[in-house]
């Protein structure tokens, strides 16, 4: 018996550590149709490489030449990218996906095929081909690809700190790496964005910057849109009216050929419909028609939510009426911020005349800057891929602990029947730290939740330990019992969030992420310190351990000082100032177990 059990032990290890294998590799985002294979193929040291004509000078053709520095003439195996129509490629046209920024990719012995739909499907290609170069050995696989939603990536939209240089930059790799196409910059707190400069050209060190960014924006197949927010002072006259097209103008000197006019969060003049209307066609046929190689218009309107629509006031029917159809406009759900879904676009759309291009203000954490919002993308429809003409999202401040959010809405928006929440989630996490994943993930999912908020937009916090708090707090709370299966899942909770955060804290591996959360990294750390003694505390009041339960006190009480001051002296600002963190049932249940063991000593 004892050796049929060590073998089905070995068995069970084995099929979990194979499991997790396959688990730990998943292309991002999640392709429409891989057929992968056992059996791999090692590249060899000679290989030919042939580009479509077409992609001469193309990001795809960049990458590829990275991935293959050392091409031969002629070579038995061979890698060829093309577009659909390329001869290289011929063979596989007919595999080519029909859908825009689709591709095929194809590995077996003899060699590599990537044929795109068009440029940026070929880039995507080879996108994925550099995921599947970096396992261990590069399977023999077919990939046939495509996104569910034309548009996908983010606007950086919000109010606060915009994004440094490094950031932006950053940023635009990853859309590159996740297969997303198109970032707006907008950032609310930008003067030259906004009133009162967006009548002034950019000084010159900002405008050398956006042309850098102009250029790592194409490297990565993003459009680089420019946002305009003018509408606070807009006067419709022709003074405003020259400057604002001299304004665009400049901007297209940069390297811009993407433009959206922001009018939102305004009030006065410039909320007229018809002036807005009357602005924006001209700009679509005197601009954007006449340059000829810019791409669509986009317009964020002064209602761009439902609750804040008036339909008697005409304001939308205006826009969708008189707005030239090929005007993209902007949407963010029911209200501010809420989550997408079909009900949400059969009111706008047919109001719009248009697919709604959706603006989703999430992780964008502009009115709840005490929190970060690292908590897994869900509650938006998988149904909506016809509705929309694209997803973005607003961001939070905190460029690089955005990602964890962005890495999940690439996902969604690229494959949207095929989106897992929970596994996305995870898979962001240790993509932003492959080294320290289950610390991070630890963090983050103590870290999630808004708390009480202007729009009432609230998300999951601290699932997996709520049962286990909850029966502690009941058994203790009603009958003075210490239920210990709680009291020690918690207390190894709180081990693991004192653990995670040094760990984090201590790690070199994303310091521009860590360099972001350290205070909340560190506030973290007290609340799991407080926790631990919490349950100390109430321990020894159960056991009627006088000493014991008035040194775990001293301590508790010293640690809230320490929390307290922590949340006094960091990420101070005029809107939420603070660190809050476990926010949601964490800190409560603790604070709650405290008072109850004070008040059970007192008795
Ligand atoms: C379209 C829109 N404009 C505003 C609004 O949404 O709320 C966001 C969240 O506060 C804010 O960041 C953004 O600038």
């Amino acid at each position: 018996l004892m050796k049929n059990m060590v073998l089905l032990l070995c068995i069970l290890f084995l099929c979990s550590w194979a499991e997790a294998d396959a688990q730990d590799f998943h292309l991002q985002p999640t392709p429409q149709k891989y057929v992968g294979s056992e059996d791999s193929v090692s590249i060899p040291a000679k290989y030919s490489l042939q580009v479509g004509a077409a992609l001469q000078g193309s990001a795809a053709e960049q990458l590829v030449a990275g991935l293959f520095p050392d091409a031969a003439v002629t070579a038995d195996f061979s890698v060829s990218i093309g577009m659909k129509g390329d001869k290289s490629i011929r063979k596989y046209a007919a595999r080519i996906p029909k859908q825009a920024e689709g591709y095929y990719l194809k590995i077996d012995k003899e060699g590599i095929v990537v044929a795109g739909a068009d440029r940026r499907g070929v880039f995507y290609g080879v996108q994925t081909l550099v995921q599947l170069i970096a396992l261990p050995k590069l399977p023999l696989a077919e990939v046939t690809d495509y996104p569910d939603v034309p548009y996908r990536g983010v606007v950086e939209g919000f109010y606060g700190v915009p994004w440094s240089r490094e950031a932006r930059l950053s940023q635009l790799d990853f859309y590159g790496r996740n297969k997303m196409n198109i970032y707006i910059y907008g950032p609310k707190d930008d003067p030259y964005h906004s009133s009162p400069n967006w009548r002034k050209p950019y000084p010159a060190q900002e405008a050398e910057q956006l042309k850098e960014l102009v250029e790592c924006a194409r490297r990565n197949e993003v459009l680089f849109y420019w946002a305009i927010h003018p509408g606070k002072d807009i006067r419709w006259n022709t003074e405003d009216r020259n400057l604002l097209m001299e304004k665009f103008e400049s901007m297209y000197r940069l390297g811009i050929r993407a433009f959206a006019v922001f009018f939102d969060d305004i009030s006065g003049e410039g909320t007229s419909a018809e002036k807005q209307v009357e602005l924006l066609n001209d700009i679509y046929h005197n601009f954007v028609k006449a340059k000829g190689d810019v791409a669509p218009l986009l317009m964020c309107p002064t209602e761009y939510n439902r609750l804040w629509t008036k339909l008697e006031g005409g304001y939308l029917a205006t826009l969708g009426g008189k707005l030239h159809p090929d005007i993209g406009i902007l949407w963010t759900g029911d209200k501010v911020v809420a989550c997408i879904d079909k009900p949400t676009m059969q009111f706008v759309n047919p109001l719009l005349k248009r697919k709604a291009f959706i603006w989703w203000n999430f992780p964008v954490s502009d009115y709840v800057r005490d929190r970060l919002l690292l908590g897994a993308v869900y509650g938006n429809g998988t149904d909506i891929d016809d509705d929309i003409s694209a997803f973005i999202s607003n961001p939070m401040e905190h460029a690089e602990a955005s990602k964890i959010a962005l890495f999940s809405i690439a996902d969604y928006a690229w494959n949207m029947d095929a989106y897992k929440s929970d596994a996305s989630w995870r898979r962001a996490v240790r993509y932003l730290m492959p080294g320290h994943a289950a610390a991070l993930q630890v963090f983050a999912s103590h870290n999630s939740d808004l708390g009480g908020n202007e729009h009432d937009f609230r998300r999951e916090e601290s699932e997996q330990i709520r049962p286990a708090l909850e029966r502690l707090l009941d058994a203790y709370c009603r009958e003075g019992k210490r239920e210990v299966a709680a009291a020690s899942a918690v207390t190894e909770e709180c081990e693991r969030m004192i653990a995670s955060a040094d760990l984090l804290l201590a790690s070199d591996e994303n310091p521009a992420l860590i360099k972001e959360i350290t205070p909340w990294l560190m506030q973290f750390k007290l609340l799991g310190e407080y926790g631990r003694e919490v349950l100390c505390m109430l321990a020894a009041q159960c056991d009627g351990k006088k000493t014991e339960l008035e040194k775990a006190a001293s301590h508790a009480k010293a640690l809230q000082v320490l929390m307290t001051k922590i949340d006094a002296t960091y990420n101070q600002n005029g809107f939420q100032p603070g660190v809050k963190t476990g926010s949601c049932h964490l800190k409560p249940a603790f604070d709650r177990l405290y008072q109850e063991v004070v008040r059970r000593t007192g008795k």
